[in-house]
């Protein structure tokens, strides 16, 4: 598949932004017009540059309000064309975006309309111009792709197509089906953007909200399926318009695009394949699409395991040895491995630094994170040591892929270590992950895991701390062995703590019998995190508790939910460092995260840090 970018998606200057297309590995560009003219570079100079960058210029945008207008407008709109098939000329372009007036059609009238862009085209043909015209989810008159076809059609020129957005289309809720029916030759060009389910005027959520595919709520797979469909098989482009993209890292966010396309061919040639449909799109599959088995680990960077090793000790872990040649310690209850890791930790009190995923096949995995340009995470090891394939996530997160019978613990003691009896109130596994996002990194890391880690996204959630609204998104294979929760930090408690990854993660371990785990705990001496006296009052009132589990609830400072499947209990452990543990009991299958809690618990945190540090 033949992949571009529209310049308008990216921060810097236009020589910046083509710098960053043709590393990330994009094979052209549609070049946004504002960013030609606030340029130093002549369009000689920019053609010149593009052709040793190895990027084609795919299309000129846009040329605004052409049709729908009187005789003396027209003239003038014209003229405007003229200069600009010149411009185009000079660039070494032949295909202009040609998108429906939003603003000065006065006249309502599909065979005018037609006329009009017969003579535009007619003068672009002297030029060697194609004209892709585009609707607009709010133009004035046209503004449906249904409705810009049903033009070009009357146009009748050969040099005159349509071009389709994904958003255009998609936010209106109009079904993308009937594009299959445009032959695929008269579809010049086709831009694809998803978008968060928002509720607002579609031009303000357009202009500023657009993100990559995979990103946001749009059936993409589906909407390229029926471009493939009608036999299109020219470039697919990503046209996003998204206000954190226009201040970020010019390079992450071309690379960020570049994987966006990735994963939606492999997404979209999976669903073709499963209807038994070929297509001219030439989509590559990605290898490995497999579901993860579960975490194998997790892992916390420490420059003095003690104080982390302690928690863990009293929440009822085994320590099962150091590692034979680096300063790694591992700790274990039944599936619930911990490994404390003081390399490369000068000054780091305690902080969630990577995880292990079990994968059915490892090296595939491995295959589709490069293949999805994931960095790779240089490791040292010796031959008789387990390798595990590294990636570093955008939140900086180290991922690591294992095959069930890796053996790597073995590096920890001698004897393979033999599954622990499964004692009430013992942690029997790793429940969930919750990784802090800085805010400018939070579509790119939700993309990052979808794809690399084969999950899918949750609906979102937003939780009031004192300082500003968390965002909150879970993430999990379709049998939850492996969830992550990630949480964009609010700006506000990001000034107040300084630095984003001071804002503190949190491994989440699950048990069959929170309430004893609890009780041992705090005759081990371990500080949890106080809950306020409100708080019970308020789940009494809320639900009709056992007034014993409501004591008990109310004494072990623990938090409780419940859902239509089942009840939530849990607890949080006092912070050290940059981290803190909970420990959850789903009962009967409770399928969330205990949200209602979360306030609670982000004020609690609040609190306690004030004091600490006053
Ligand atoms: O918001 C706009 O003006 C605009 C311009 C060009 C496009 O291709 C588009 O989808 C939107
Ligand atoms: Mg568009």
């Amino acid at each position: 598949m033949r992949t571009s970018i529209a310049t308008v998606c990216l921060s810097g200057s236009l020589e910046e932004k083509m710098y960053a297309c043709a590393r990330a590995g994009f094979d052209g560009i549609e070049i946004f017009e504002q960013d030609l003219l606030v340029s130093q570079m002549s369009p000689e100079e920019v053609r010149a540059l593009a052709a040793r960058l190895g990027l084609s210029l795919d299309l000129f945008q846009p040329f605004r309000d052409f049709e729908g207008v009187d005789e003396d407008t027209l003239k003038e709109n014209l003229r405007r064309a003229e200069a600009k098939f010149q411009l185009m000329q000079r660039l070494g372009m032949d295909l202009i975006l040609l998108c429906s007036n939003v603003a000065t059609a006065t006249i309502n009238d599909d065979e005018l309309f037609a006329a009009q862009i017969r003579q535009l085209a007619d003068l672009a043909a002297k030029y060697e111009v194609r004209i892709a015209y585009e609707a607009l989810a709010w133009g004035k008159y046209v503004n449906t792709y249904q409705h810009s076809w049903k033009i070009a059609q009357a146009v009748d020129r050969p040099n005159v197509g349509i071009c389709i957005d994904s958003f255009h289309i998609l936010s209106r809720g109009d079904d993308p089906a009937q594009i299959a029916q445009i032959p695929g030759e008269k579809i010049f060009f086709v831009q694809l953007a998803d978008a968060p389910v928002l509720s607002m005027d579609v031009l303000s959520w357009s202009r500023h909200y657009r993100v990559f595919p995979g990103q946001g709520g749009f059936k993409l797979d589906e909407f390229l399926g029926c471009l493939a469909r009608s036999g299109y098989a020219g470039i697919i482009s990503l046209e996003i318009f998204n206000d954190v993209f226009r201040q970020s890292n010019v390079q992450r966010t071309a690379v960020d695009g570049l994987r966006s396309l990735i994963w939606l061919q492999s997404q979209t040639a999976a669903l073709l394949e499963a209807e038994g449909i070929s297509s001219h799109l030439e989509l590559h599959a990605l290898p490995g699409r497999q579901q993860a088995a579960g975490f194998d680990f997790t892992e916390i960077r420490t420059e003095d395991p003690e104080p982390v090793a302690r928690l863990l000790v009293q929440l009822g872990f085994e320590f099962c040895g150091q590692h034979r040649r680096k300063p790694v310690q591992l700790f274990r209850s039944n599936d619930a491995r911990i490994v404390l890791n003081s390399q490369r930790s000068s000054g780091i009190e305690a902080e969630v630094c990577g995880f292990g995923v079990r994968m059915p096949q490892a090296g595939e995995a491995a295959e589709r994170a490069q293949a999805l340009l994931a960095p790779e995470v240089p490791r040292l090891h010796l031959d008789s040591e387990a390798d595990l394939p590294g990636f570093r996530a955008p939140d900086d997160t180290e991922i690591f892929f294992s095959a069930d019978k890796s053996g790597w613990d073995l590096e920890f003691g001698g004897e393979p270590l033999a599954a622990a009896e499964r004692e009430p109130g013992a942690v029997t596994g790793i429940d969930h992950i919750n990784l802090a996002q800085p805010w400018q990194s939070f579509d790119e890391s939700v993309l990052f895991y979808t794809s690399v880690l084969n999950l899918h996204a949750l609906p979102g959630t937003e939780v009031p701390s004192p300082r500003g609204l968390v965002r909150s998104q879970v993430l999990a294979t379709d049998d939850a062995g492996v969830r992550l929760a990630l949480n964009i930090v609010p700006a506000g408690l990001a000034t107040l703590l300084d630095r984003q990854h001071e804002y503190p993660e949190h491994i989440a371990v699950g048990t069959d019998d929170i309430i004893a785990l609890a009780r041992r705990a705090l005759a081990a001496g371990m500080e949890f995190l106080p809950i306020p006296a409100n708080y019970y009052e308020d789940l009494a009132a809320r639900f009709d508790l056992d007034p014993a589990l409501l004591t008990a609830l109310q004494e072990l400072n623990l938090l409780y939910d419940r859902d239509g499947r089942g009840e939530f209990l849990h607890f949080y452990t006092q912070r050290v460092g940059n981290m803190f543990f909970e420990v959850v009991e789903r009962r009967t299958g409770y399928d969330g995260y205990g949200a209602p809690n979360a306030p609670i618990r982000l004020a609690a945190q609040f609190e306690r840090s004030r004091w600490n540090s006053h």
